[in-house]
């Protein structure tokens, strides 16, 4: 039996740091919600105890390394199951772009891998295996809109986002969530109002939902990598009702609520970066 996992993108609207805490994890609060651009994640049994990871993304680790492998690993010790499985990812996402792929990856698997084996496990449950893997997870294993705090991990229904055209430029270049966090001064950080994104969200308002989009995380990435910036600015430029980095960076996502709007920014900006795709959110 094949089981074909759909594992989408998410984006930020909002991202505000809070604090540093004592794990060294940021407390955070964020409205993330997910787009039709997505890997797929296919996993079939095999007879043996092993965890074999396949993609057509040749820079991707298929070790350990790999979120999937985690996963999998993750469930066969929990449940103590013998069979092993092989999982395929066909990648679509941009990697290292704060687009959450690997999360989602590694939330399809557990998705999978509870059919597959015929776990019987809740959302919930998935969801905390998914806590052990990394703080975006918990939220890929349902995605849709909603609010993330703690470290991500605590999570709460959001109405979906008013429609609009989702336009994503992901520049040529990596960065670490890791080293943009280690790096971080709190007390230079700006704080988007995410209290006034969400209730424009709840009201179904664009036009207020736009005014209260904001990364703190954007100015950090963008002044070690000015071309954030200059993405951004060159989407407003072409008439995007506005436009934020998502995640750590360094994609960038700018909203339209018309299509032939959302069209010109993404032809705009095709010429300038390789790695453009206009979506649309996705209904929970
Ligand atoms: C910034 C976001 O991309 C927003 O969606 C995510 O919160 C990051 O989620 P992720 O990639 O799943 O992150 P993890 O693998 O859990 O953490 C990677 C590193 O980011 C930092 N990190 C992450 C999440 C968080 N709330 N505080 C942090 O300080 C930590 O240094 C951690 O070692
Ligand atoms: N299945 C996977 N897909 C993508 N990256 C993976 C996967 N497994 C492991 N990785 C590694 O994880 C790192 C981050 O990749 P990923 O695409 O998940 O980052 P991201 O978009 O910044 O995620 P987030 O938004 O959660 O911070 C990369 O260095 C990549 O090699």
């Amino acid at each position: 039996m094949e089981i074909i996992e759909k594992a989408p993108a998410k984006i930020n609207l909002g991202l505000d740091i809070l604090h540093k805490r004592d794990d060294n994890y940021h407390e955070v609060k964020m409205i993330m919600a997910s787009v039709d651009l997505a890997d797929k994640v296919s996993l079939t049994e095999l007879p043996t105890s092993e965890i074999k990871v396949e993609t057509d993304c040749s820079f991707l680790p298929l070790d350990e390394k790999n979120h999937v492998y985690q996963a999998a690993r993750l469930v066969k010790e929990t449940y103590n199951i013998e069979m092993g499985v092989h999982i395929r990812i066909d990648k679509r996402i941009p990697v290292a772009a704060g687009m959450a792929g690997g999360s989602s990856d590694a939330a399809a698997t557990l998705r999978g891998l509870n059919k597959l084996w015929d776990l019987q496990l809740s959302q919930e449950t998935l969801a905390e295996l998914g806590a052990k893997i990394g703080s975006d997870v918990p939220y890929c294993v349902a995605g849709g809109t909603k609010l993330a705090t703690g470290r991500g991990e605590i999570l709460c229904d959001l109405s979906d986002v008013p429609p609009c055209w989702v336009v994503i430029v992901k520049p040529p270049i990596s960065v670490s969530t890791w080293t943009i966090f280690t790096e971080l001064d709190i007390a230079k950080l700006g704080h988007p109002d995410i209290k006034l994104l969400r209730s424009s969200i709840e009201n179904n308002d664009y036009q207020e939902m736009i005014k209260h989009m904001g990364n703190s995380l954007e100015k950090a990435t963008s002044e070690k990598y000015p071309i954030v910036a200059q993405i951004k600015n060159r989407m407003l430029d072409y008439g995007a009702d506005a436009a934020v980095m998502s995640g750590s960076g360094p994609t960038v996502v700018a909203l339209c609520d018309k299509h032939s709007r959302a069209q010109r920014v993404y032809n705009g900006v095709k010429g300038f970066c390789d790695e453009v795709y206009l979506v649309r959110t996705l209904k929970s």
